[in-house]
């Protein structure tokens, strides 16, 4: 039989109403965190990581996976302090590696993680979904962030939309609008003011696709080598939305990006989180067919559905209702898995979680991080892990 995908949970540590009690019950052996508490840039040092490590052994959980060690912008925009920063992060995996704690993720995308406008959208069943609605995003960038180079990218009918679609927004509609685009890191409180968010855009004004592509070579070119040393496996995630947005470059978005990424390094500690919400928002990607071509280079995977819009807009669906055949999705996982396992390779199993979770039901009693919430996340994670099974068990049948 094909050995289990290594079932975990995301924990954004002590602040997260979802407790490590609450994950243990869940039946999941890992744990995906990182020190949320630490700045971008600054060592995590071994003590801090060994506590945060302590507390979740002592759940009788593993620490599987870090998401993320986050890229510094200075790194990011080849700045004045990427020298440093890139030293920083070799000796954060070097405590991390020290600590038995060996596959991190991350991601390059410019400034802002991943980027939604709403983080409460109801579903005519009541849940709580979160969505990225085309023209409110093209609103706040024509007519709140008043980017001018907006007014180039989007056509006079979409400008129109965007202007009709603020129009109906009352001033706490439009701050909230604001805050949910301008959030900062996961796990973090941080949120940009549109003022900040503009000399950031600044710092980026001639930071193109090519010269962000560039300064993602430049990090793995110096991480990777600590991460082979180290047996560290990087795992970028893709951009979330994948395309660019705000004036600002995305470059992991697609399977030219991962194959190009993929290259830039060629090693086993340059790998890829599948995560298939993030991919799957672009109608153009075939996520079966990237599992099929890149599978050998997955060391984590997320696994979530996106529902697309006719306008561009998508929103979270259910794990395996929406847009992506995540039937098809799983099929390629388990056929890499046994490939993995014909070759003799160590990382048959894979970790992976259940990405972005609707609220459903207690779960609106619990101010949880946007799309973590547990029982949303529990019904993906236990259709996930059916299917999973389904079809290791058909496939052991159909020799
Ligand atoms: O956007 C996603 O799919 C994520 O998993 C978000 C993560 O917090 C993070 O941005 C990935 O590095
Ligand atoms: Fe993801």
């Amino acid at each position: 039989m094909i050995k289990d995908l290594e079932q975990t949970l995301r924990w954004f540590g002590p602040s997260d109403p979802v407790t490590l009690a609450a994950i243990r019950q869940t039946g999941v052996s890992g744990v995906v965190t990182a020190l949320h508490h630490i700045p971008c840039g600054e060592v995590w040092t071994l003590p801090a990581i060994r506590e945060r490590q302590q507390e979740i052994e002592a759940h009788g959980l593993t620490w599987s996976v870090v998401e993320s060690v986050n890229v510094h912008e200075s790194i990011k925009i080849a700045g004045p302090q990427r020298e440093e920063m890139i030293a920083n992060y070799i000796q954060t995996l070097t405590n991390l590696a020290e600590a038995g704690i060996k596959t991190v993720c991350y991601n390059f995308m410019p400034v802002l993680d991943w980027t939604r406008t709403h983080l409460d959208y109801r579903l005519p069943n009541g849940v709580s979904a979160l969505r990225f609605h085309r023209p409110a995003l093209m609103a706040f960038d024509l007519y709140l962030l008043e980017r001018k180079a907006a007014f180039d990218d989007f056509t006079p009918a979409e400008q129109a939309s965007a202007k009709k679609y603020l129009d109906g927004l009352n001033e706490e509609e439009k701050q909230t609008l604001i805050r949910t685009i301008l959030a900062g890191l996961p796990g973090t409180d941080e949120v940009f003011t549109i003022a900040e968010f503009k000399e950031h855009l600044a710092r980026y004004k001639d930071i193109d696709a090519v010269k962000l592509k560039e300064n993602l070579a430049y990090f793995l070119r110096n991480i990777i080598p600590a991460a082979e040393r180290l047996g560290v496996k990087m795992c970028i995630h893709p951009d979330d939305p994948p395309f660019a947005i705000l004036g600002l470059p995305r470059v992991v978005c697609n399977e030219a990006d991962l194959k190009e990424l993929i290259n830039m390094y060629p090693s086993p500690s340059n790998g890829i989180t599948f995560c298939t919400g993030s991919l799957g928002a672009n109608p153009n990607n075939d996520l079966p067919g990237m599992i099929a071509r890149l599978g050998s280079h997955i060391h984590f995977l997320h696994l979530r559905n996106v529902q697309h819009d006719a306008d561009g807009s998508f929103y979270e669906a259910e794990h395996l209702k929406g847009s992506t055949d995540m039937v098809q999705v799983m099929k390629q996982v388990v056929l890499e898995q046994r490939s993995r396992q014909q070759l003799g390779r160590a990382d048959v199993a894979i970790p992976v979680r259940p990405d972005h979770g609707h609220k459903i039901w207690t779960d609106f009693n619990f101010n949880t991080y946007p799309g973590y919430s547990l029982i949303g996340r529990l019904k993906g994670l236990a259709e996930l892990n059916g299917l999973e099974k389904g079809i290791k068990s058909m496939l052991e049948t159909v020799k």
